[in-house]
């Protein structure tokens, strides 16, 4: 096993329904777990967690088993360092928001600790609050974020989120993606978390697995998956490539900031960030036009030298391009016939042209 990662091995069955997985993870950072209803993603976790136990199965953290049965080894739930965030929050309904904190600390205590960790929680999750109040006096986000923090406190070596925001309107989950996102950068806790939703995976993802009638059809990191031209991300009408980059300059006199990303720079306007803040970048491939020479009259800012690394048709006359600009992947969807036309072909060195982005975060 290798020393820094979450490697999962299940074979789980169900009769009418089979999972088998054999997954590398990060050992940092957030994994997502994407796949359509009833492709195994809850069960998958599941298994990690230890709430069921497969046929054969091995899990192993950042260096320590949980569970290898070949050798017949079974740590149960409750003595995993993990927590578990369910898509309704499971407060216990008849303690305050601080005594549902509490509850899982008094548990643990002698093993862990005193709770050190409980204060930045709180600040963190933005609830210091809400502590006094019962949970149904709460909002949906709001009592997702007590549950949130309720896993924190037990300062897990991992965090299993199973569809946290699935149950949120777009309002309350855009009020708690934030926290998630801090969670993330101020506690380095590896997380693995389930969705359907591609937005929350655009967001929020730093490691895609994405199932498939209970196996795994692929995994790799966010940039390298969504621009894989033989997965079903890059052939969706809202397919697009995610950069992540550095704020370095201000434009006042247009109001343009640009952005540094892998060997590669764009101007964006409306970004609201401070030099240095670390930013990600949405581009969808229905904004990204190709040419063979360098445009020099044209409203586009964003013109970048790229090389054609990949390109597959669908049948209804699309042409789904995958291509190298710096050290990053960009995806351009293109007709048919101006792929064509263009004489577009692997190791072509083109222009892209970037009509539009959007700021995820
Ligand atoms: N305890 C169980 N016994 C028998 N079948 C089960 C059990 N739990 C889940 N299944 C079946 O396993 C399959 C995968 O379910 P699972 O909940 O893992 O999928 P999912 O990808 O998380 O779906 P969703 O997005 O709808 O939550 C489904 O067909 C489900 O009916």
């Amino acid at each position: 096993m290798t020393a820094g990662a979450i490697n999962a091995r299940f074979q789980l069955d169900y009769g009418s329904f089979k999972l088998e997985a054999d997954l590398s993870l990060p050992g940092s950072g957030i994994s997502v777990l994407f796949g359509d209803s009833g492709s195994g993603k809850t069960s998958l976790l599941r298994c990690m967690a230890g709430l069921e136990r497969p046929q054969r199965g091995f899990f192993g953290i950042n260096g320590n088993v949980w569970q290898d049965s070949d050798k017949n080894l079974f740590v149960p739930t409750h003595r995993r360092s993990l927590g578990y965030v369910f898509q309704d929050a499971n407060l216990f309904p008849h303690l305050n928001v601080s005594e549902n904190l509490q509850f899982g600390l008094k548990r643990l205590a002698k093993q862990l600790g005193n709770g050190a960790i409980l204060h930045p929680v709180i600040d963190l999750l933005g609830i210091a609050h809400l502590l006094e109040r019962m949970p149904d006096r709460l909002s949906g986000g709001e009592r997702q974020r007590v549950a949130i923090a309720r896993a924190l406190v037990l300062n897990p070596a991992i965090l299993l989120m199973d569809e946290p925001l699935a149950s949120l309107d777009l309002k309350r989950k855009q009020e708690v993606l934030p926290f998630l996102l801090k969670l993330q950068q101020e506690f380095n806790i590896p997380i693995v978390y389930v969705t359907h939703s591609r937005q929350e995976v655009m967001q929020l993802a730093d490691f895609l697995v994405v199932l498939e009638n209970g196996a795994v059809q692929a995994s790799g990191s966010l940039p390298d998956m969504l621009t894989r031209l033989d997965l079903p991300l890059a052939q969706d009408k809202e397919a697009a490539s995610v950069w992540q980059g550095k704020v370095t300059g201000y434009d006042n006199e247009f109001q343009l900031s640009n952005v540094e990303f892998n060997g590669v720079s764009l101007s964006l306007p409306n970004i609201e960030a401070a030099m240095d803040t670390r930013v990600r970048v949405q581009i969808h491939a229905r904004d990204v036009s190709l040419t063979l020479e360098e445009p020099n009259q044209t409203s586009i800012l964003n013109v970048l030298p790229a090389m054609i690394t990949g390109l597959a048709d669908d049948h209804s006359g699309h042409t789904f391009v995958r291509l190298a600009c710096g050290q990053e992947t960009l995806l351009a969807h293109i007709t048919r016939k101006s792929a064509q036309l263009l004489g577009l072909h692997k190791g072509k060195p083109v222009f892209a042209q970037i009509k539009g982005t959007s700021l995820l975060h």
